[in-house]
């Protein structure tokens, strides 16, 4: 397995030959103890390879990351590799390099990064131990693929031969000169850089990701796409599938799909073709970025300013940032599109950081579609419906046009009251109201949106016993109700993740849409991104000011983006179509610049106040999350991990350029019966606050230890 590219940051000293007897093996482990881990080994073993190793009562798997000389603890007290794994070959260097990175930056140790980013299969001890681990899953999936070949061959011989590799690779429409300027843009980029792609809704950035690939493909390279969320993937696994040509072997490129749906015997063979250079295309959600491909030649992110390419638990890292970072170390281009890309990405390509490439009409011959601002102020509203939009449904609904219903808010409503004391629904382990929702037609409930529990709607208020209790606000499911009243001939399609809990819904559901067996769609920002809607001429937008005031300061930028896209569902194939966005704040600028379609504009806006605020992009910020029974408890542990540095300030240089403040408890204090705070570092310097992390997650680990509380530290937070 050879990786490309110079390596930043080795991880390891050298790879010793096989011959040499190795003694010690220093090897990352995912527990929650800083550090590595020092074994005796009599095996031939070589960085990168995994081990099993014993640890405590437990065996587990870790990855070799040095062969010391000598120990760092006396070799008498010594435990041994119980088996060294020889089914693959070590990770690579690149891998490692990545990993130590991530690491590094996320503040974590390399263990908690690295095994995590490998499939359950390749990290799991027993399914090499048991007694039915069959030689373990690699070897039983490459079994399992040898035979499904073999049939496939013999198969073949028997019928006339039409294998995918024969199938006619059909031809998408001539790129236009936007298009065409912003491919050269990409091709222009000599080993890495990053090129952001600016987009409006349906301006064909998947035509010039897909140029863009067959290029490096035929050079005998690799491409990663990552996708913001599982739904997209296929619709574009679909494109690619049709559209791919022949790779650098003349044979017709292979695809391999990644995302969090996928079984773990599935996500091994998916991460296997693409580690072996046996897939040349990897499509996947944010997991996807840490899949050694051994000729990675182009990294795609699409819609690049997704949240969810942030995972917000364990190492919350941001695929997006680590593509940015894989791209400079293998020295090959990134391209991150989007329609209203991210004001870190759009920030560093008005700096000239990032090569920008923008696609500012649609691809096909239509308009973007209007945009019309409903002041909600002093009109009767029916269920939150202006008659504006009402209206304006039955004439589209009449026309044979979609219509689409945008409410970011699932289940029936919001939370249950009392109409003569003024009770309200809450959850009894969160301080959070609980939601109605219809489990069925006949069949209610509370559940809350926190902490997932259910309870049965109460017969009679409980502090006052009155039986009239009424539900407060609306969400989809109410709105379908509504809506299946009001149009009692339409055909309504709902998609929240309520509606798409089992596998496959969704995908059906969105089949539905497209094969134009749904009229009006009630849909949450589920249905906001990415969909090729061929027949959708309105888009009613319910309920945005919910999301105007919110204290993040990123709550607008969010906003902002949330609705171009809802927005850019409407009239993609054909032209006319029309976005209704109700407000009591018609004037705010948000909706004004979107009434525009004006990204650049809005972003200059949003860009400006942050940097006279000094926040992201112009600071850094880290977040410390604290845990415990009582709230007092995580303030108290925060209060003394913001101390800290008062302890050791010589430690801690440098820290005239970081910013502590007060721990605060977080909006939502208790879920599930734990109470939440948290604290914030901010420095407008990186590596400065980098320092200061380093240094006090060790102290802080100290400090975790004797005070039970559990934290976690979030490195980029997208949310505070
Ligand atoms: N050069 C072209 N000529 C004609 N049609 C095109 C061209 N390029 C793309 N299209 C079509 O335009 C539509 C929109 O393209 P695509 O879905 O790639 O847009 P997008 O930029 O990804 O939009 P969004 O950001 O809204 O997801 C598709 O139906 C696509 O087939
Ligand atoms: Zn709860």
């Amino acid at each position: 397995m050879s990786a490309s590219g110079p390596r930043s940051d080795a991880v390891g000293l050298v790879t010793t030959n096989a011959a040499s007897p190795v003694r010690y093996v220093r090897v990352a482990l995912d527990v929650p103890l800083p550090g590595l881990f020092d074994y005796r080994v009599a095996q031939p073993v070589s960085i990168g390879q995994r081990v099993i190793v014993p640890f405590g009562r437990r065996e587990l798997v870790g990855v070799v990351i040095a062969l010391p000389e000598a120990p760092a603890v006396a070799p008498e007290q010594l435990k041994s590799v119980v088996r060294v794994i020889d089914d693959l070959p070590p990770m690579p260097a690149d891998w490692l390099a990545l990993m130590t990175f991530a690491a590094r930056y996320y503040q974590r140790s390399l263990g908690e990064v690295m095994l995590p980013a490998l499939p359950p299969p390749l990290r799991k001890a027993s399914v090499y131990t048991g007694k039915r681990a069959g030689g373990g899953p690699v070897r039983r999936l490459q079994r399992r693929l040898h035979a499904k070949a073999q049939a496939r061959a013999s198969e073949a011989n028997a019928q006339t031969p039409a294998s995918q590799a024969n199938e006619e690779v059909s031809h998408g429409p001539r790129l236009n000169e936007e298009q065409q300027a912003a491919l050269a843009a990409i091709q222009a980029i000599k080993g890495h850089g990053v090129l952001l792609l600016r987009g409006v809704t349906g301006s064909g950035k998947t035509e010039v990701y897909l140029h863009a690939a067959q290029r490096v493909l035929q050079s005998g390279r690799q491409v990663l796409f990552l996708v913001p969320e599982i739904n997209l993937t296929p619709q574009l696994e679909h494109v690619l599938r049709s559209r791919l040509g022949v790779s650098g072997t003349g044979q017709r490129a292979t695809l391999a799909i990644m995302h969090s749906g996928l079984s773990d015997g599935e996500r091994l063979q998916a991460w296997w073709q693409a580690f072996t250079g046996e897939a040349d295309v990897l499509l996947g959600t944010r997991m996807a970025i840490t899949t050694p491909m051994p000729r990675l030649g182009l990294i795609v992110v699409d819609e690049e300013h997704d949240v969810s390419y942030k995972q917000q638990d364990g190492l919350r890292y941001s695929a997006r940032d680590l593509a940015v970072w894989r791209g400079h170390d293998l020295g090959i281009p990134v391209v991150l599109g989007s329609a209203t890309p991210s004001l870190e990405s759009w920030h560093h390509a008005q700096q000239g950081r990032y090569a920008l490439a923008t696609l500012a009409r649609r691809a096909r011959d239509v308009a973007l579609p209007d945009v019309r601002i409903v002041d909600t102020r002093r009109l009767a509203l029916d269920q939150g419906f202006s008659p504006h939009l009402l209206d304006a449904m039955s004439e589209r609904l009449t026309a044979g046009q979609q219509v689409l219903v945008f409410i970011n808010r699932r289940g029936y409503a919001p939370v249950l009251s009392c109409t003569s004391c003024g009770w309200v629904s809450q959850c009894a382990h969160c301080t959070a109201y609980t939601v109605l929702h219809r489990w069925s037609n006949r069949s209610a409930g509370l559940q809350c949106h926190h902490c997932g529990s259910r309870s049965r709607v109460p017969r009679a208020c409980p502090t006052c016993g009155d039986l009239d209790l009424k539900p407060m606000g609306r969400g989809t499911q109410r709105i379908e109700e509504f809506l299946s009243e009001r149009f009692p001939d339409a055909r309504i399609a709902r998609i929240d993740a309520d509606s798409t809990r089992l596998k496959g819904s969704a995908q059906a559901l969105f089949a539905k849409v497209h094969d134009g067996e749904v009229d009006i769609l009630v849909g949450t920002q589920m249905v906001a991104k990415g969909h090729d809607f061929a027949n959708l001429g309105l888009v009613g937008v319910l309920n945005a000011d919910s999301m105007l005031f919110a204290h993040d300061f990123r709550a607008p930028e969010r906003l902002f983006a949330q609705l171009m896209q809802v927005a850019g569902r409407a009239g993609r194939h054909v032209g006319g179509a029309e976005v209704m966005l109700q407000t009591d704040y018609p004037d705010q600028p948000v909706y004004r610049a979107l009434q525009r379609h004006d990204y650049a504009g809005f972003a200059h806006y949003a860009l400006e106040e942050r940097r006279a605020l000094g926040l992201p992009p112009f600071a850094y910020q880290a977040l410390l999350m604290a845990e415990a029974r009582e709230l007092a408890q995580a303030l108290q542990f925060l209060n003394d991990a913001r101390r800290l540095p008062e302890d050791a300030p010589d430690a801690y240089g440098g820290v005239e350029q970081i910013m502590v403040y007060d721990p605060v408890p977080l909006r939502v204090v208790r879920v599930a019966n734990v109470e939440r705070a948290q604290l914030l570092v901010e420095s407008v310097s990186r590596p400065a606050l980098q320092r200061f992390l380093a240094r006090w997650c060790d102290d802080l680990y100290r400090l975790g230890r004797a005070a039970r509380v559990r934290y976690s530290l979030e490195v980029d937070p997208l949310e505070i």
